[in-house]
């Protein structure tokens, strides 16, 4: 088995979203796939994917960027190496390109999707094997109008699709937004999970006057209510105690999680395969937490078919997410480009049995939507 990577290519294919996504960071409409093939000289192709938030909004990488620098960095790293030795890889890659976590995630998943087909096993077995053979997946309500996102959710009940909700807040007065949650709240009732995502968007004084009347209004978990530097302010706010705090992009990999685990800055993680840096960090990430008893939770960057069930195989892995995943980013988008679409139903994600990712592209599709 001593195979090599002969070809790297990217594309970028840009699909609309089935409703606008309103969060305090940007309005999103449509979303950038970045989609990434490697060929081995083994006649395997892997696939991976990278997506950003609103272009450059929600973080330093766009969909551009992580284009042309794996056109122009990643691909001649790698073009000829081994593609078996995915440690090595890994290696090879961090000694010589700084930060680009969202792109270093795509190629990661490349190589273990196509490293898992030449075994001819799924991708969660390179990760131990799945615990899990299907994941709960939450919904984000971010329609910017309070009886839309009771609708929809009233409708992602009654389809058993989604029993758990996430509330982008953030944008508007702090008060409107309490009006906006309590009529959620009301609306889905008492075994429905209410947690809202800040995105940032409260300074720490905003942020601790909110805490008891969210608790009162039945939130269940508070995400990155504040500045992602400041852990300080974190940590004051999660030592309240009033309501659970996770932690987003406060955490870009494992350094960021172990400076969070060390002084409590959260009660929860969301752990993302793109801002860990790939699935190997993310793992790393997620042991940090279990060493810190730290809570999990499976976090999305709106990521397509590709990157959500590359984080799916590695989440299946994991014994205890307490908080469940998010891992709902196809069903955000207009259309699919699986042959076979990926399976939620009953309130989760199945997770594919078959080689890889199990699952393949509609090629159709997939030139469809792709930049010219
Ligand atoms: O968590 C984020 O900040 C980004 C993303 C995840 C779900 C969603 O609606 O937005
Ligand atoms: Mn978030």
């Amino acid at each position: 088995m001593n195979a090599t990577i002969v070809n790297v290519s990217t594309q970028i294919l840009d699909i609309p979203t089935i409703r606008p996504h309103k969060m305090s960071v940007a309005t999103m409409h449509n979303q950038c796939l970045v989609l990434v093939r490697i060929k081995t000289s083994d006649g395997i192709e892997g696939i991976g994917e990278a997506t950003t938030i609103g272009g450059l909004n929600y973080g330093g990488e766009s969909p551009e960027s992580i284009k042309t620098n794996i056109d122009r960095y990643f691909a001649p790293l790698i073009t000829g190496q081994s593609a078996t030795r995915l440690a090595s890889l890994r290696q090879r890659i961090n000694k010589t390109i700084k930060d680009n976590r969202f792109a270093k995630c795509a190629i990661e998943t490349a190589l273990y999707d196509a490293h898992a087909k030449r075994l001819g096993v799924p991708l969660h077995a390179l990760f131990g094997g799945a615990i899990h053979d299907e994941i709960s997946v939450a919904w984000t309500l971010a329609s910017g109008d309070t009886q839309k996102d009771i609708a929809e959710a009233q409708q992602m009940l009654e389809s058993r699709r989604h029993c758990i909700f996430k509330l982008k807040v953030g944008m508007r007065a702090p008060k409107d937004d309490l009006q906006h949650i309590r009529a959620i709240k009301k609306a889905v009732g008492d075994d429905v999970s209410i947690r809202i995502d800040v995105n940032q968007g409260w300074s720490e004084t905003e942020a601790l006057r909110q805490l008891r009347p969210l608790a009162d209004a039945g939130v269940d978990l508070i995400e990155q209510p504040i500045h992602e530097k400041n852990l300080a302010g974190l940590q004051r706010l999660t030592a309240q105690g009033i309501v659970p705090i996770m932690a987003d992009e406060s955490l870009k990999g494992t350094e960021d999680g172990f400076a969070l685990a060390s002084a409590h800055c959260a009660n929860v993680f969301a752990i993302k395969i793109e801002q860990a840096g790939g699935l190997q960090n993310a793992r790393d990430l997620i042991g940090i937490a279990q060493a810190a008893d730290i809570a999990l939770y499976g976090g999305t960057m709106l990521e397509g078919s590709i990157a959500t069930i590359a984080a799916a195989h590695l989440f299946s892995t994991i014994s205890k997410l307490e908080w469940g995943t998010e891992m709902f980013g196809p069903l955000l988008l207009k259309d699919e480009i699986l042959a076979t679409p990926l399976d939620y139903s009953d309130f989760t994600l199945k997770i594919p049995t078959g080689p890889g990712l199990g699952v393949e592209l509609d090629e159709e599709k997939v030139s469809f939507y792709t930049r010219p």
